[in-house]
Order: C-alpha cells, then structure tokens, then sequence
C-alpha cells in the first residue's frame, strides 16, 4: 500500500502555482481571492483561515467578510455584488453551508461566473457536464490532480463514486467521465452497495458517514480516495476505514493530509486561473 499524500502533492503544485503569479505580479496583476464568512461555525472558520493563510503564503491578495448570522439575504446578495464589480478581485467565495433562512441557490447564482472559482454556478455546472473548459469545483480537481501527478492511469478504468452532492461526487464522477473513466454513481438508495465499490479500480468516498467504506467493499490493490469529513468523537474521520482498508488497496488518501490539503490548493489554482483570465482581457483593451 502506498499512501497518497496530499500535503506533498499539494507543495508541489503550490510551488508551481508561485512561481505563476510571481510572473502575474510583474505584469501588474495580483490575484485576488474574497471570501465570505457567515456567522461563526468554528469549523467553517478554520476552513476559511487555512485559505487566508495559503493565499499570503503564495503571494495572492485575500480579502475576508466576516458576517453576522442575523444578516438578510438581501445584505449578503449585495456584499457579493460589491465583490463582483471589483477589478482587483479574481475569485469570490461563499463558504457553505449558510444559515437555513439564506438561499444557498440565489447565494451561489449571485457570484458573477467569471469568479466563480468554486465552481457551484448553475452555468459552469453546466459546462462541466457538457465538456466546455470552466472552472471546475476544487475537490474535484484536486483528486484529478493527485492521480495525474502519481501516474495513476483513468482512461477505461471503472470509477465508483460513494456520493452524489453537487460539490464533489456529480463533478468528480463528470470529470473523470471526461478523462475516459468507466462512472457508476452509488447513493444511499444504492442496493448492494458492496457488489458495486468491489468492481471498483478508483473507489471516492464522498458520502459523509465515517467509516462507511469497509475491508469487504474494495478490491484488492484499488485506489482509495478519502473525501469524508466527519467529526467522530473530537476527531476528523473520513468515509473510509483506514485502518482495515490500508490492507487490501493499492493506494489511499489519509484523512487529515489527503484530499483537504489538494481542494485548498485548487482553489488558489482557480483564482490564478481567473487572475490570467483578467490580464488577457487586459491585454485585449
Ligand atoms: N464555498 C465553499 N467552498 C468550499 O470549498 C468549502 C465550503 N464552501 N464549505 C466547507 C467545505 C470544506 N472544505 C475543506 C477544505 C479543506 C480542508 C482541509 O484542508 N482539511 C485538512 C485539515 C482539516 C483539519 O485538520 O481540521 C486536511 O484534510 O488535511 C477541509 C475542508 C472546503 N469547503
């Protein structure tokens, strides 16, 4: 078994990612990333702080809106309409998930498209599934980034995603899709949950329940990808028994240090990406 080091794998590409706006920065261009924070869920805010952090850390201009949890719908549809007129903001998010009397649909179709470096807009949602370049939801492309930089081989293979939501298991499973994967989708309602995951070669657990992912369920020498992140007992877990399932893949993604660490780094690659999206079209004026 060989583990799939996310915080390895991210250095890398963050070292890459650097050297890119290094090169931005002298063109005048610094990418910037707003992100807003509504009410104060602490881990909601570690999540946001961590962001804070790898933006300084490459050099990217970050810009964080704390708001109360009392605000309106209206009051955080108009901070996001403020973020999407700004010129020196290249990337807005809106970290979910939001108070139960906040649409998070208007919340998301607010965010100009353009900024939309998570990637959750109806329209590069729709891209997505329809194979046009946009930006892709970060997880995603952070597990499609691991496979890629450990040569792990996609084209023809049999994908299982355990998972349907609309921030990782439908993108995860379309992208890979796209990357000529073989995609079964399993759900809660799926029957026979285990006859599925064992045929899998790349088994994403991406359902939110701990440890759901057990010995029986994965064939020998597959690759096991981690996206669980449940709090069991003061403790982060994911959706897969690690312990038990080390044994029999090839490969797997610790939780903490897997794919957390890799959506992070998307996210700066996003923004970077609509940071260079900005300076051609300030080169076309
Ligand atoms: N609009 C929006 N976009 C998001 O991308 C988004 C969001 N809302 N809401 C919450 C989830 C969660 N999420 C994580 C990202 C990285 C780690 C991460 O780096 N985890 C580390 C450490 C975690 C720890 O130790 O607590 C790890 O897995 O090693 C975790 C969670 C992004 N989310």
């Amino acid at each position: 078994m060989e583990l799939l080091n996310g915080k390895e794998i991210s250095g890398q590409k963050r070292e890459e990612l650097s050297a890119e706006i290094k090169m931005l920065k002298e063109d005048g261009i610094t990418p910037g990333l707003a992100v807003i924070l509504v009410g104060d869920h602490p881990a909601s805010r570690s999540y946001v702080l961590s962001k804070q952090r790898t933006c300084k850390e490459l050099g990217m201009h970050s810009i964080l809106t704390e708001l109360p949890d009392t605000i309106s719908e209206d009051e955080l549809l108009s901070a996001i309409e403020t973020f999407n007129r700004d010129h020196d903001v290249d990337g807005i998010l809106v970290q979910l998930p939001l108070p139960s009397h906040i649409s998070e649909r208007k919340v998301i179709e607010a965010i100009a498209p353009h900024k939309d470096v998570d990637g959750f807009h109806p329209l590069n949602a729709g891209k997505l599934a329809t194979g046009e370049p946009t930006f892709v939801p970060c997880t995603p492309l952070g597990i499609l980034e691991m496979l890629k930089t450990k040569d792990i081989s996609i084209r023809g293979k049999q994908v299982v995603v355990v998972g349907r939501s609309n921030i990782v298991g439908k993108p995860v499973g379309q992208l890979l899709l796209s990357e000529d994967a073989t995609v079964t989708y399993c759900h809660s309602k799926t029957e026979n949950l285990a006859a599925h995951t064992k045929q899998a070669d790349i088994l994403i657990a991406a359902a939110g329940r701990a440890k759901l992912v057990s010995k029986e369920m994965v064939k020998e020498g597959a690759i096991v990808i981690d996206v669980g992140m449940n709090k069991v007992d003061g403790k982060l877990c994911g959706d897969v028994d690690f312990e038990a399932v080390k044994e029999v893949a090839g490969m797997i993604t610790p939780v903490p240090g897997g794919v957390g660490p890799m959506t992070i780094t998307m996210l700066m690659n996003n923004t970077v990406l609509s940071a260079k999206r900005r300076k051609a079209f300030k080169g076309a004026v």
